[in-house]
């Protein structure tokens, strides 16, 4: 009988852990995006402001539990600094990851060959392999934003190498919160589908 309960109340009182690490060049907008999916999903939390994020020298990292309609889990959100001093962390991070999200400036064309070859090294790392990759087209609320079109065309130079994998394109604004929902929709479904390659943990 005590074994009974004590399975019951585990059941009932954990959830699966996934987490969701952000990376992208400096000032792609990780920080922001960071923010805007706390103020959305949390209560309390404050929408961020334009240039209110000082630039990420480490890591932020926050652990949302999803609100209903969404499946009871908790996604753990790890935002690491882009700058290039800073890119090397980022392989300690890879073998605990559930999904990358690869957040693009799409106002920043001189940078979006750079941004290409970084991704690059990152779909390539064996510790990435066969986890979901989002790649976010962001600041599309800028009238001088690369449409999502010319942001996939950028990337399709490196289809070969996602095209075994589960990976999206998608337009969204950190800033206004357009595309942030379906953002972490798609995020949730390819998690929990690709659960039996890569485990959440049982908190
Ligand atoms: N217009 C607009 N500005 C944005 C958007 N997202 C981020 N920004 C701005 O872009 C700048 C950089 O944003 P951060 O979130 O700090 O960028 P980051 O990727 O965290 O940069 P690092 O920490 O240096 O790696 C800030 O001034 C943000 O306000 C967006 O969707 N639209
Ligand atoms: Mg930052």
């Amino acid at each position: 009988m005590y074994h009974l309960f004590k399975g019951l109340y585990y059941y009932a009182t954990t959830k699966e852990e996934y987490s969701i690490l952000i990376l992208g060049l400096d000032n792609a907008g990780k920080t922001t995006l960071l923010e805007k999916i706390k103020s959305i999903y949390l209560p309390g939390v404050a929408a961020p402001k334009q240039g209110a994020q000082p630039p990420t020298v480490g890591q932020n990292m926050s652990t949302i539990p999803l609100p209903p309609p969404l499946p009871s889990i908790y996604l753990k959100l790890w935002d690491i600094g882009g700058q290039e001093s800073l890119r090397n962390l980022w392989t300690q991070y890879y073998s605990s990851a559930h999904a990358i999200v690869f957040v693009v400036d799409s106002t920043d064309k001189p940078r979006i060959e750079e941004c290409r070859n970084v991704l690059e090294i990152v779909v390539d790392a064996e510790a990435t392999e066969g986890i979901p990759i989002l790649m976010l087209a962001n600041k599309q609320d800028r009238d001088e934003s690369l449409e999502v079109e010319e942001i996939k065309e950028v990337f399709n130079k490196i289809a070969e190498r996602l095209s075994a994998r589960d990976s999206r394109v998608l337009p969204v604004s950190a800033l206004t919160g357009t595309g942030v929902r379906e953002a972490v929709e798609w995020l949730v479904t390819r998690i929990m589908m690709n659960k039996e390659y890569r485990p959440p943990l049982m908190r």
